[in-house]
């Protein structure tokens, strides 16, 4: 069974009406293998990821856990399940890294709850003697694998990753990719680095302006979308040596009640995408693009 699930969930913060929703409509199942939650800034992909770690309540729709929604849940058990990794700035910079584990693992104080902390250090390929510094002094790469160790104390069976890796550089960032890999933990990663997808996720979902406009097998998906959106993001990846993508067309989305959202910067619009397009099913993928057959052979 998929141990956490979207189910038709719109979501929004304080504040926001229900039409000025963030995240709209979207279901998807966070199944084995990895999950990637790719899109522009802005897409809501963070949004949801609160959604699924229990921080915010949909407007409408449900998260499953397993069995039940995350309303009725037994959420200490759910805590221990579902761990965040987010970025190193979130470390408290006054405590000391090993205090830091210590103080993420389910028991506390106990002396082999204590030990656990070099072993966990060790797990994330720091040496244990790391466990008397302070944040500020370690390296980034040093300090997300501290992030990581702390979500890996409560023992989780599923990490939902938002940007593990963009505050790093490239080689740095390859070691904790690497790192992420080895882990025997289901993953949602959120990212905007479709090269960090393809590497963590088999399956992934392409959202634009809250809503999920493509979702399938991450090989597919970026070898041959089906979506001018997906198509759109995949251009856009700087290939070395290569000119600089260009911007075209208008950058905003317009509001999907009134056709497709991406319409207006979309190479391929035709009258037809003044309907809103729901999600069909594609050629192995879901898609939600009247032209979509037309994007696979262009
Ligand atoms: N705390 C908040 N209160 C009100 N609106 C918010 C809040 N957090 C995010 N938003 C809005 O929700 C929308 C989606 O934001 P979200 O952070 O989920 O996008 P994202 O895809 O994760 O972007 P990024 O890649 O930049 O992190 C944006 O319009 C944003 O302004």
């Amino acid at each position: 069974m998929t141990m956490l699930r979207a189910e038709r969930v719109t979501l929004g913060y304080a504040g926001r009406d229900v039409g000025r929703a963030v995240v709209h409509d979207v279901s998807l199942d966070i199944t084995a293998g990895g999950v990637g939650l790719i899109g522009e800034s802005g897409s809501g992909k963070t949004t949801l990821a609160r959604a699924f770690l229990g921080l915010l309540a949909p407007i409408s729709g449900n998260i499953w856990y397993g069995d039940q929604t995350l309303k009725k849940a037994d959420m200490r058990k759910f805590r221990k399940d579902v761990q965040p990794v987010f970025q190193a700035e979130a470390l408290d910079p006054r405590m000391r890294v090993g205090a830091s584990v210590a103080e993420a693992l389910p028991v506390r104080g106990h002396r082999a709850a204590r030990a656990r902390v070099p072993e966990l250090l060790e797990q994330v390929g720091l040496d244990p003697g790391l466990a008397t510094r302070r944040p500020h002094q370690l390296s980034g790469g040093q300090r997300q694998r501290v992030v990581i160790a702390r979500a890996l104390a409560a023992g989780p069976r599923l990490l939902i990753l938002d940007e593990p890796t963009s505050a790093l550089d490239v080689t740095v960032q390859a070691r904790i990719l690497d790192l992420i890999a080895s882990l025997d933990t289901e993953r949602l990663l959120i990212t905007h680095n479709l090269a960090v997808v393809e590497r963590l996720c088999r399956t992934s979902h392409v959202l634009f302006a809250g809503r999920v406009v493509e979702s399938g097998p991450t090989r597919d998906l970026l070898a041959k979308p089906a979506h001018p959106y997906t198509r759109a993001l995949r251009d856009a990846v700087p290939k070395l040596g290569g000119p600089p993508p260009q911007a075209r067309g208008v950058t905003e989305a317009v509001p999907a009640e009134t056709g497709c959202p991406f319409r207006l910067r979309c190479p391929l619009a035709a009258p037809e995408c003044e309907r809103p397009p729901a999600l069909r099913e594609v050629r192995g993928r879901q898609v939600a693009c009247h032209r979509a057959e037309d994007v696979l052979v262009t």
